[in-house]
């Protein structure tokens, strides 16, 4: 197993291209997910994340590209690929009017096992995803998240050492969401590839080995969550007043201090968010001792008191929307500033 993993990838693309008529969803992308890593693909509504999956989950086909799942060719032969994989999220394989053990019965007969062999696997697969209670009654009345779990306990059955998960968490309530983190882990512990999409940044950042995020039918970024959250800004020291005089004072001074002209205070030549709302200040910082010993030293010899001062270091929210053409500048303009 260690050759594989440290050899050849579980997933590779080279120039994955699809349109739909007159509108090209992925441009030539590139990604190779080494095996036993969890590898994250983000990006807006519409990026095309579901395509992407689809594509290498053998569902539909690419227009162009060099795509090999599982080490198999998926042009030429697609069948190898679906043996070798499994896929769960927004196309959910659970059929509501029968209970969950019979819909796991049934997978273990599409996988040709027999009869002792499927009741094994499943009574052990309802267990391991805390669905022994709820195995006789039917998947219809199970919650959002017991209706996950069963989907992808029954991708389980076929053992693939390589699943899809499109989004699997989404609606999910944190509690749900943290059971599905768990397993995602158990299985990456156990040596399978986890292909994950998600709308949650946070799930990304506590899952992913690594990260692309897709913006306008491309690769915008790819690396660790570390590594993307370098690229941008983001990071600053947020002050609190409690007293809006006091507040409004200290606005005053931050101000004049942060002219062009002056400097010694962090970041000194960029602007600091003011929020009169929240009687609070942003300003630009990356966190370090030097920077927050001086913040201090401007703030005792401007005889300001803040009533609380916390330190925010970039999170992938900052990247996804720098990268994603959202509020926060673009990622060269934000190199300039660090
Ligand atoms: N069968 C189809 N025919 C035409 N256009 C399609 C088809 N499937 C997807 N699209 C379009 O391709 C683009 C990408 O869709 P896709 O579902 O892959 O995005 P996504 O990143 O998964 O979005 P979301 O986060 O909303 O699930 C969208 O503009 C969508 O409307």
């Amino acid at each position: 197993m260690t050759i594989t993993t440290s050899r050849s990838p579980a997933i590779a693309a080279k120039g994955l291209r699809k349109a739909y008529g007159d509108k090209t969803v992925l441009d030539g992308i590139d990604l190779a997910v080494p095996t036993g890593t969890v590898f994250s693909l983000l990006g807006p509504n519409g990026a095309g994340k579901t395509t992407a999956v689809k594509i290498l989950s053998t569902l539909i086909t690419a227009d162009a590209g060099e795509l090999h799942v599982g080490g198999h060719d998926l042009a030429s032969d697609p069948q190898a690929v679906r043996s070798a994989i499994g896929v769960t999220g927004q196309f959910s394989a659970v059929d509501g009017l029968i209970t969950g053990e019979e819909n796991m019965l049934i997978m273990a007969d599409l996988h040709h096992l027999s009869r002792r062999e499927g009741r094994r696997t499943a009574a052990a697969l309802l267990e391991r995803f805390d669905l022994v209670e709820a195995a006789k009654k039917p998947a219809a009345a199970y919650s959002g998240g017991m209706r996950r779990r069963l989907d992808i306990a029954m991708t389980l059955v076929g053992e693939p050492r390589i699943i899809f998960l499109d989004e699997p968490t989404t609606g999910l309530d944190p509690r749900s969401r943290h059971t599905m983190w768990r397993i995602i882990r158990e299985l990456v512990a156990g040596g399978v590839t986890v292909f994950l999409t998600t709308q949650y940044l946070e799930e990304a950042d506590e899952l992913a080995d690594r990260i692309a995020v897709l913006n306008d039918g491309r690769i915008a970024a790819e690396g660790s969550a570390e590594e993307l959250k370098r690229l941008v800004p983001g990071g600053h020291v947020r002050l609190r007043f409690t007293d809006p005089a006091t507040y409004r004072s200290a606005a005053v001074a931050l101000k004049e201090v942060l002219l062009p002209h002056a400097h010694g205070v962090a970041g000194a030549g960029v602007s600091a968010v003011t929020s009169d709302e929240a009687l609070s200040l942003h300003i630009p910082s990356d966190g370090s001792q030097r920077e927050l010993r001086s913040l201090l030293d401007w703030l005792d010899a401007a005889g300001i008191e803040a009533d609380e001062l916390t330190v925010h270091t970039p999170d992938l929210d900052d990247v996804f929307f720098a990268l994603t053409g959202g509020s926060v500048a673009p990622v060269q303009a934000t190199e300039a500033v660090r």
